[in-house]
């Protein structure tokens, strides 16, 4: 059943309720350039409950009480079959609602959108192989033990392995993304994040403090690559 209160759900004294820290989360990232101009998001998984940050919002502004929540498991499509429990008046859920449940049902906890530039800016550095998907990969930077082996596997990357994430090619709508961000999953079991050309990343982490960390961690990798790059220096 669609609620419109259920306030009970989003207010909390706890810091960290997902309520609390997805605009706390948002804030942060706002500062960073990651969500500015209304772009990227952040969507939080505890136990069965789903919670959502609104659509075409500044992202630094969200408060509690404008956050949605989903039943989980819950269908991807079409977007009315979506079990709501809380859908704030006069907001919409994000465009990335698809992609952040293609995480969730891999186990995800908490999945990040942004719309960073250094993102952008190695997504326009690394080309399409013929017949391969793209991708972006780097090794022998100590940061890159800031990202777990993956899903299948135990344990960081270590420095001299080398981290891989697959590029996929951005579409006029964000939902639109879902299949090839599914695809890009599968192909690399054990990413933890799917960059989009010319538009962003989606990054997730069991939990919301690995979630951002590793956000954090391929930033700097990102950002080091695009310098790199620009000092003629071979990033891989
Ligand atoms: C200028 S933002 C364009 C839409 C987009 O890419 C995005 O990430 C925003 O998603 P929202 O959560 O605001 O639906
Ligand atoms: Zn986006």
């Amino acid at each position: 059943m669609q609620r419109e209160d259920n306030d009970h759900l989003v207010i909390s004294s706890d810091p960290n309720h997902p309520a609390n820290l997805i605009p706390e989360l948002c804030r942060k990232f706002y500062q960073l350039g990651w969500v500015t101009g209304t772009g990227g998001g952040t969507s939080i998984k505890q136990d069965n409950l789903i919670y959502i940050a609104p659509s075409g919002v500044q992202k630094e502004l969200i408060k509690s009480e404008n956050i949605f929540v989903l039943s989980f498991p819950t269908p991807k499509y079409p977007p009315s079959d979506r079990k709501y429990i809380r859908k704030p008046m006069g907001l919409k859920p994000s465009a990335c609602t698809p992609l952040f449940l293609a995480a969730f049902e891999r186990g995800a906890g908490c999945s990040i959108h942004t719309h960073s530039q250094w993102a952008v800016l190695v997504t326009l550095l690394v080309e399409k192989v013929h017949g391969k998907g793209a991708c972006f990969e780097i090794s022998n930077v100590e940061q890159i033990k800031g990202i777990p082996r993956g899903r299948t596997k135990t344990g960081m990357l270590g420095f001299h392995d080398t981290l891989r994430i697959p590029i996929i090619e951005n579409t006029p709508f964000e939902e639109d993304l879902t299949g090839s961000l599914e695809k890009a999953m599968e192909e690399y079991p054990d990413t933890y994040a799917v960059l989009v050309r010319r538009h962003g990343i989606y990054v997730w982490g069991d939990n919301p403090a690995k979630a951002k960390t590793q956000c954090e961690s391929l930033d700097y990798l990102f950002q080091l690559a695009v310098e790199m790059h620009k000092l003629g220096l071979p990033w891989i």
